[in-house]
Order: C-alpha cells, then structure tokens, then sequence
C-alpha cells in the first residue's frame, strides 16, 4: 500500500486552484475528482516539463498514468481548475501562446485510449485564443492531382495554409526532401511511435505505412495556420472518427484511363508500383464516393477549373479570406501574480499588479464555454475578456484582442 505524501493534507486547505510552493522550491497543485487525487507541478527529477502524478484515495496508492501529448514546459507556477472532463492549466508569468493548457482525464480521446492500452491515461493539450479554421483533409486515388492542387493552393496563399508533413515508410522520390514532403522513418521506428499514441491516424497504403502524427497538426496550428492534410482513405476514416473537427474533401479522377495516364506521366513510380495503385484507386473512388467520411467530392478533369472549386468551397472564392483568428489573438500575458476562481464557465483571473501610487487589481474572463477540439490536437475556442478593476471600480466589458 502507498503512502499519500505529507504535503497533501496541510497543502490541500490552501487554495488549491493557484498552488503551492514545496520546500524543494517546486510549485503543484492538486485536484480532487473522486478519489483520484492530480498532482501537478514541476518534477523534482530534473525534467524541464510540468509532472503528473495520481494518488488514488480509495486503494491508497500512486498511479504513474500514461502520459500522451506534448508536455507544457514547467513555469514559475500555475493555477489549476477542474472543468468537467480535463483540468485547465494557467501557467504563470508565461507568454501568450503558452500560458493556457488543459489535462484532459475523462475525454472521450482519454477514455478510448485507456481501453486500447489498459493503464491510466492522461493527456495535454494545448488552449488556443478563438477558432482557427477546421483542418482540411484531402484523399483520393494516387495520381489524381491531390499534390498538385494543395500545391496551388500553399503557393496562392502561404500564410493562411500549412502542409501537415506526414511520416511514410516509403523511399524518397527523386526531388523529394526529408521534413519537407514526408518524415521518411524506419518501420520500426514508426511502429514503435504509434504504440506510443504519437500518430493521430495511421495506415498501409500501397504497401508501406504513412501517418500522421499529432505533433505535425499542432505545428501547422501553432503557426496560425490552417493544416492540411493529404492522406488516404483509410486515413480519412480515422480521422473522421477522432476528436479532430475538419472539412473532409475527395478528389476524382475523370476516368480511370487518365488517371494510369497521370500515374505513367508523373513517371515515379515503377510499373509495378503504378498497378497496385491502379488496382487501389478502384476500391478508393468506391469508397470515397459511397462512405459519410466525405463533406465534398471534386473532379479533377481540367486542373484550374478543380482548382476554383476547391477555393470556393474553402471560402476563397474571389475575395482573399481573413487571417485564422487564433492568429490575431491572444496577445495578452498573465502575470506572475495572479488568482483564479470559477463561476459557471468562466474563469475568473485576478492579475495583481504593484503600481507605483496604489495597488491595482484587473479582472480578466476565460470563457471557457465553447470548447473545440483537444487532445490529440490543441483545444480551441477560448475567448478572453477584461471585466473590470478593483482599483477603478468596476469597468465596462472589454475584449482584450
Ligand atoms: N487536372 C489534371 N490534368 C492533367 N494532369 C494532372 C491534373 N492534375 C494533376 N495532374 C498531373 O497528374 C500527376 C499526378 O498528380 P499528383 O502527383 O498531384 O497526384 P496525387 O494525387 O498527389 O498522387 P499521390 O497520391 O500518388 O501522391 C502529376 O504529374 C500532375 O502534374
Ligand atoms: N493514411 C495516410 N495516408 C497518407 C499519408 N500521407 C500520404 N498518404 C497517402 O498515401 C498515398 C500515397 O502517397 P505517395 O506520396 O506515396 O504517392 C496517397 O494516397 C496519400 O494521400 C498519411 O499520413 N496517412
């Protein structure tokens, strides 16, 4: 039987949602759900990211959960809040675009992966400021133009699109660079990333493994921009199946003899190469054209026309669409000094600050109402907003972007 440790039970009757500091110098917070007991803070190990540790009340024991996502670096301290199914995380004194993170515990995504693997998990994502455009997922038979058109559409508008770099286990073409077109991996290597949960989706292809990776998504998000993703059928199930929100787009060929056409022209592949994924395209355009995965299908017969369909369905049609708002958000740091409580849906933040006449005290808002996303993938929807100032008296509703 475990030992809960002494600092939990005098820690606990502090305030619990903002933390506390430990001898060692090392901030955590705890979380009560249930009888399970969170502990989150800076490892005492050396390790440079915020630690997760459960004590379960009932058997009196610690639980060493699997731990899924990229970890947020450890801060000078944060504030933690049980919101339903995941704890938020307000790190603090943290820049813009790191200080909001959410533990999720009893997700869904949580939740199937505790049944795949059968031990505790737990899993971080990252809080994004407003809605960043879905992803965009586009499948269809090889040779059908997919690349030539997601091509136009980064060369058309780079700062709105990011290509969500995948790993293969294929060899290289020709002009083809390592990061840039696909992470070439080892199979073993692959295998053993996917068992670790790394891989959004995942699946064999013409013979070899591709997948997407979690890390490849956020990097895309993380930029402002929107992700797409070139990925097969299979692929496209997957992810129609997960938390991941997206627009779903089939590409077809105008015939299948253009299409051996395109594959024979694009001159990449070997002759057996091309008939495995003529054989394919049959079942993939049966699939695409008959499966719910799909909210679009185009037809690639003349390229500039398939081209214009795909703006216009993207919102592109004429008129340039306004920058994702993730982009344009989220300027706004919490400082060091800072408490939080929770009303409903919103967090409320009292950021204090030493002026030099008087001490003055602002109030923020997370509204965390309108949650999207998560894990594996960044949480999205979260809006800020100034409420008022205690030295001031209270002022009018601002939003802080
Ligand atoms: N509408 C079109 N008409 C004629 N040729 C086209 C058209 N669209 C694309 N192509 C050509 O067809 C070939 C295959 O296109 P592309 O490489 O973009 O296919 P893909 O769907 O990305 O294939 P894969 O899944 O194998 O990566 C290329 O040589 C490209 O220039
Ligand atoms: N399920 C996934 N499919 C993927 C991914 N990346 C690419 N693909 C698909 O593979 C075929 C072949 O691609 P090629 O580059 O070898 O011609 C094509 O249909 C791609 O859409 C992925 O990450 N997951």
């Amino acid at each position: 039987m475990g030992e809960a440790p002494a600092f939990l039970v005098d820690d606990l009757q502090n305030e619990p949602l903002n933390g506390f500091e430990l001898k060692n110098g090392t901030c955590k917070t705890i979380t009560t759900i249930g009888n399970k007991m969170y502990v989150i803070g800076g490892a005492d190990d050396g390790t440079l990211s915020i630690e997760v540790q459960i004590f379960d009340r009932s058997l009196g024991e610690w639980i060493h959960p699997t731990v899924h996502g990229t970890k947020p670096l450890s801060s000078k301290g944060h504030s933690a809040v049980f919101l339903n199914d995941r704890i938020l995380i307000l790190k603090k004194g943290a820049k813009s675009d790191d200080q909001i993170w959410f533990l999720e515990v009893d997700t869904q995504y949580v939740r199937q992966q505790q049944k795949q693997l059968g031990t505790e998990v737990v899993a971080w994502s990252k809080g994004v400021i407003g809605n960043a455009e879905k992803p965009v997922v586009i499948s269809g038979p090889s040779g059908v133009g997919k690349g030539t058109l997601i091509s136009m559409l980064m060369k058309e508008f780079p700062s709105m699109f990011g290509f969500s770099v995948s790993h293969t286990t294929r060899a290289p073409r020709g002009m083809e660079k390592d990061g840039v077109h696909y992470h070439f991996t080892e199979k073993s290597v692959m295998e053993k990333e996917i068992k670790d949960g790394k891989f959004l989706e995942f699946a064999s292809v013409h013979g070899n493994l591709y997948g997407t990776s979690v890390e490849a998504v956020e990097v895309v998000a993380d930029a402002g921009k929107r992700c797409i993703l070139d990925i097969d059928v299979q692929g496209a199930r997957s992810v129609r199946s997960s938390s991941l929100e997206a627009v779903f787009i089939f590409v077809c060929p105008p015939s299948m003899e253009e299409l051996e056409k395109r594959l024979r022209d694009r001159g990449t592949e070997t002759e057996e190469q091309i008939l495995k994924r003529l054989r394919n395209a049959a079942a993939e355009i049966e699939q695409g054209k008959s499966s719910n995965i799909f909210d679009f299908i185009l037809y690639n017969d003349n390229l500039e026309e398939c081209y214009e369909k795909l703006k216009k369905l993207l919102g592109l049609g004429g008129c340039v669409a306004a920058t994702p708002k993730s982009a344009a958000l989220g300027e706004f740091n919490l400082p060091l000094d800072h408490s939080v409580s929770k009303i409903d849906d919103k967090i409320i933040i009292n950021c204090i600050s030493s002026g030099l006449e008087k001490e003055s005290k602002n109030l923020i808002m997370l509204d965390v109402s309108a949650l999207k996303g998560g894990a594996p993938g960044r949480t999205r929807g979260l809006d800020f907003q100034a409420i008022g100032s205690f030295s001031d008296g209270l002022i009018g509703m601002e939003r802080l972007s």
